[in-house]
């Protein structure tokens, strides 16, 4: 495929608990200069999570005025929390012809098909459902009900992996991180 021809955004989507963020981290351990997007997010962080590093912390009414300034490349409501794209960031790399990875849910990950329709969607799958909810539960950062509420929306999740361009099973942390690292070709 020609250079100019290649999806250049890159949006990692899949069930809460089935290991996008762990699969981006060793990504980046092993490629730094993978770019991902931070999102803003109305979700209170987690112990350790810091403003600006793992999401941009805001209130109810500041995402508000994301919205209403058209400042969001796409946004949704998650498990009773809001979480949006900030545009200006992924526009800045893509004029620049980087590339960019996005980590989102699927509402998210439709609006970017529909406004980008270069983009290349992923999909990340559980080995089995019974090792997702093993992976959300054990995490240990949910309470029973929100992760009730996550794994409903991992049903609608899961019936929808036909939307995207590629299927991957998070079986290894390693051999995805090197698969995708090959989608985007940074290796
Ligand atoms: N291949 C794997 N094998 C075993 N455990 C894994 C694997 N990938 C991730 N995990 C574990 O699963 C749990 C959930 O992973 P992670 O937080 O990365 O999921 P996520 O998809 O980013 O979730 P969310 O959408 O809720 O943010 C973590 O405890 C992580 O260590
Ligand atoms: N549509 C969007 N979804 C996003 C964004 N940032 C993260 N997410 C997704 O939300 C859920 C829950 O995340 P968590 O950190 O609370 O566990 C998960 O699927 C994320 O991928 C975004 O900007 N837009």
């Amino acid at each position: 495929m020609a250079a100019e021809a290649r999806p250049r955004l890159t949006v990692l989507s899949g069930p809460s608990g089935v290991g996008k963020s762990t699969v981006v981290a060793h990504m980046r351990k092993v490629h730094p200069e993978v770019w991902l997007s931070v999102s803003a997010t109305t979700r209170k962080p987690r112990p350790g999570e810091k403003h600006g590093v793992q999401y941009f912390f805001v209130s109810d009414d500041e995402f508000d005025k994301l919205i209403a300034n058209g400042e969001l490349l796409e946004w949704a409501e998650f498990a009773g929390n809001r979480y949006g794209t900030p545009r200006g960031a992924v526009v800045e790399r893509l004029e620049a012809g980087e590339p960019v990875l996005l980590e989102i849910e699927l509402q998210g990950a439709r609006q970017v098909k529909e406004s980008m329709a270069d983009s290349r969607l992923v999909f990340l799958a559980p080995p089995s459902w019974e090792e997702l909810v093993r992976r959300l539960t054990g995490r240990g950062t949910e309470s029973p009900e929100v992760i009730a509420r996550r794994l409903d929306a991992a049903k609608v999740e899961l019936a929808a992996e036909s939307e995207f361009d590629t299927t991957l099973v998070n079986t290894s942390v390693e051999d995805v991180a090197r698969e995708l690292l090959t989608l985007m070709h940074v290796v």
